[in-house]
């Protein structure tokens, strides 16, 4: 193998050195989302809260997920990026092909009104309490270039299919909170998004009410063929989903996938592209396991253990 100079004049530019690193490296990962080593880091009054701590996420055009995890964990600074109000501190980020830590004002603007939905868990936020339903759902419509005439009936359509085409007429005060929720629903998808996120939708409902709305996400999934991602707390939630992801400390750490819908799962730890895991913390501190650990590939796993002197203390 030759040795190449770098220098003034001689070898490969900064360009040369990039494009070669690229080449270097796995290709780039398709999919409606794909963050890799996504980094948020919040600074306020001085202090620094790292929220994403180099996160990696894909989700598949047309997949239904949920994301759980502790309060503090980071899915709504992950919502936040996703739909284009929060920009990364670092790592990549893109959705449905835009890039979200290169896009500029324009294409923020245009993708937030085009290419996502999203539905907020406190119901009042979702909805203008002086336009009836039909009308909340009209308004993004003006955004997304569906002509005048097409609105209404469209509309009309959306409220349909969710089953609460009778509430057409009826202004947010007029409906319970379910109701509502079913409605924000359609207004997240009256401009067609490619991706639909939905922060706690059952959070502030009873389970049977929280049902309905779940049912509701799960429609505009399997009919309009919208991906969509469901932060949650409620378990009959992340129980209906065939992929449930956890984020733990700013990072993936689980996931769990059904082979069908409310079958029980099976927990995977997630392996991101360049070979890294991340270890539970009750396995690595039922074992002392701490900064340097042996590895030893055996026929079908990968052993880990204590380093020597650790276990010599
Ligand atoms: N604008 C902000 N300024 C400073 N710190 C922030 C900001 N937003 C979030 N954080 C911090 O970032 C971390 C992640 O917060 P985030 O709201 O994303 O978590 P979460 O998993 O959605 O929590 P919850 O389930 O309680 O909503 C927390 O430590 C939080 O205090």
């Amino acid at each position: 193998m030759g040795v190449e100079t770098v220098g003034v004049g001689a070898g490969p530019d900064f360009e040369e050195l990039r494009r070669r690193a690229a080449a270097d490296g796995p290709p780039p990962a398709e999919g409606m989302v794909v963050c890799e080593n996504l980094v948020r880091i919040h600074r306020t009054e001085g202090v620094e809260v790292q929220a994403l701590q180099g996160l990696d996420l894909l989700v598949e055009e047309g997949e239904l997920i949920a994301l759980v995890g502790a309060s503090g964990s980071g899915k709504s600074t992950l919502l936040g990026i996703l739909a284009g109000l929060d920009v990364p501190t670092a790592g990549s980020a893109r959705v449905a092909g835009h890039d979200l830590l290169a896009m500029g004002k324009r294409e923020r603007l245009d993708f937030r009104r085009r290419t996502v939905g999203f539905v907020w868990q406190q119901t009042a936020r979702n909805l203008l309490p002086y336009l009836t339903a039909v009308e909340n759902v009209m308004l993004p419509m003006g955004y997304a270039s569906v002509p005048r005439r097409d609105r209404r009936r469209q509309a009309g359509e959306l409220l349909e299919l969710l089953g609460i085409g009778h509430l057409a007429g009826r202004r947010p005060d007029e409906m319970s909170g379910g109701e509502q929720q079913r409605v924000a629903i359609a207004v997240a998808n009256a401009n067609s998004p490619a991706l639909l996120l939905a922060d706690e939708p059952t959070g502030e409902l009873d389970s049977a009410t929280s049902e309905e709305i779940f049912a509701a996400l799960r429609s505009v999934n399997e009919e309009l063929g919208v991906t969509v991602l469901i932060v949650t707390h409620d378990l009959m939630v992340a129980q209906e989903v065939r992929r449930t992801v956890r984020i733990r400390n700013g990072r993936t750490s689980t996931e769990v996938l059904r082979p069908e819908r409310g079958e029980p799962g099976v927990e995977y730890a997630v392996l991101d592209r360049v070979g890294r895991l991340q270890l539970p913390p009750d396995f690595t501190e039922a074992l002392q396991l701490s900064r340097r650990v042996r590895l030893a590939l055996e026929e079908d796993h990968i052993g880990v253990w204590r380093a020597e002197e650790e276990v010599q203390g």
